[in-house]
């Protein structure tokens, strides 16, 4: 009985001792990396690397990059553990150029964990790597020029009108106050409806848009999206296991159908309208129609219907924060509100009361406002790459290897007083040419730079 009891015991603490050490130095096996290659880091914490306090929501991932940033000051680069998964993080603007631009075949691909099969949405141009990327980029480039944008104006006045009606309704309704993240929502969704997709989604008007409802549901913060990430950064296969999505399914149902259906819509009556899915039919026709084409070359279906998913998600909700920010700042600086005003009061009657082109490239205060604004508020708080081949840090003895994600802290350059001077002020003559000359380059990234910059900078203005 006494020996059972003993073999019972060992036959039960081995195989639990074997697991625990495994799941150990499973946990810890990537920890040594910045170490051996002479990098500063944070000590990380199994498992959670330097994570810990993301992970259990304390922290915003933005604070997260702030304080490496700002603990590394002396320093060109440092070396991050998000959970098991080594990033290094670039604060040098050379290297970040050279990175983005000069060096850019070295760090073609965001390196972006998604499993396209599982998630067939997210194969498009911010998540594909090459050589697939590029040639869709290629492909979408031409919607995109300011020539394109002329042709729109119009289409974006009448959102714009659109726009102010409601405001007036909003502000009678209630106390003087309107919700400015929401109504731009809207807006920004109505515009990309209309240029991009030749669609009227009324959005404005109407609280049960699906465009609009589906369109928040992508971005509303979710513990599913915050375990999907902390899952990619210890091992994407825990993502076979656990099946979390990046997007709900009612989400990515809808816009897929949505997409088809517009796509089909204008091949069964023949229209063609100058914008992105005009671009998308075409891509369509080269690379997943052509007969001509190799297999292994050859595009499918549901990626055309991806990339217009993205085009829709990528757009409305970064142009939106950008616009609600915009209005934020004005509204909390009145002598800036005071000077755009008067700006564009002049500029209309200069140009008898029309909104275009020529009226819009005048406006060189608001432009400045704009900058001011994307700089203090990025929709995105960090760039990534991934090397595609082992590299040499310029003017250092670091050799990056293969698969090495990086991490470039937009948000945290962007408030470094080095090269913004009392950065949580809002001053929009930080952006004048002359101020604008004397920075180095690398330092304002809201779109990101480089031939992966972002494909709708020019939708900016
Ligand atoms: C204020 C407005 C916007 C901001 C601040 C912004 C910002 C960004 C940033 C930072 C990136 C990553 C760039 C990089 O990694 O270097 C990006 C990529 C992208 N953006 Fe935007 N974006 C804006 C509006 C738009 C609009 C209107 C569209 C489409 C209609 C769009 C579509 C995309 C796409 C497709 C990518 C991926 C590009 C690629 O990898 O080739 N964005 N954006």
């Amino acid at each position: 009985m006494t020996m059972f009891t003993a073999n019972w015991w060992i036959n039960f603490i081995t195989p639990c001792t074997i697991i625990v050490t495994i799941a150990y130095y499973f946990c810890v096996s990537t920890f040594k990396k910045w170490e051996q290659l002479n990098v500063p880091y944070i000590k990380p914490i199994p498992l959670f690397g330097n994570l810990l306090n993301v992970a259990l929501g304390k922290d915003h991932p933005l604070d997260f990059y702030n304080k490496i940033y700002h603990k590394f000051a002396a320093h060109k680069y440092a070396g991050v553990f998000q959970m098991r998964t080594p990033y290094l993080m670039v604060r040098d603007p050379e290297i970040i150029n050279d990175m983005l631009i000069k060096d850019f075949s070295s760090f073609p691909d965001r390196g972006i964990y998604s499993d396209f099969v599982a998630e067939p949405l997210t194969n498009n141009l911010l998540l594909m790597e090459n050589p697939q990327w590029k040639i869709i980029r290629n492909k979408l480039t031409p919607a995109f020029t300011a020539g394109k944008l002329k042709t729109m104006y119009d289409q974006i006045k009448e959102c714009g009108d659109e726009l102010m009606k409601n405001i007036d309704i909003d502000l009678n309704r209630t106390s003087n106050e309107i919700e400015v993240k929401d109504i731009m929502g809207k807006y920004s969704t109505d515009v990309i409806g209309t240029c991009a997709f030749g669609l009227k989604l009324n959005a404005i008007n109407d609280d049960e848009s699906p465009f609009r409802k589906y369109g928040k549901l992508i971005f509303k913060p979710s513990l599913r999206v915050l375990m999907r990430e902390l899952c990619v950064m210890i091992t994407p296969a825990l993502l076979k296991v656990v099946r979390l999505k990046k997007f709900p399914t009612a989400a990515t149902d809808f816009f897929h159908a949505a997409f088809n259906e517009t796509m089909t819509y204008r091949l069964e009556n023949n229209i063609v309208r100058n914008d992105f899915v005009h671009y998308l039919m075409q891509a369509r026709n080269d690379l997943v129609l052509n007969t001509d084409l190799p297999k292994h070359e050859k595009f499918a279906e549901s990626q055309i219907v991806a990339n217009a998913f993205v085009l829709f998600a990528a757009g409305f909700e970064t142009v939106s924060s950008a616009i609600s920010y915009c209005l934020y700042e004005l509204a909390l600086n009145k002598s800036i509100q005071d000077r755009v005003r008067k700006e564009i009061q002049l500029q209309l009657s200069k140009n008898n009361g029309q909104i275009n082109h020529e009226l819009l490239i005048d406006l060189n205060y608001l432009d400045m406002v704009i900058a001011e604004t994307l700089r203090k508020y990025p929709p995105l708080v960090a760039l990534f790459r991934k090397a595609s081949q082992t590299y040499r840090v310029p003017n250092s003895s670091l050799i990056i290897e293969k698969g090495q994600k990086i991490i470039i802290p937009i948000y945290a350059i962007h408030y470094d007083n080095k090269y913004y001077s009392d950065p949580e002020k809002f001053i929009p003559e930080r952006f004048s040419a002359e101020e604008k000359a004397k920075r180095p380059s690398g330092v304002y990234l809201p779109f990101g730079d480089g031939p992966r910059i972002c494909i709708g900078n020019f939708f900016n203005g």
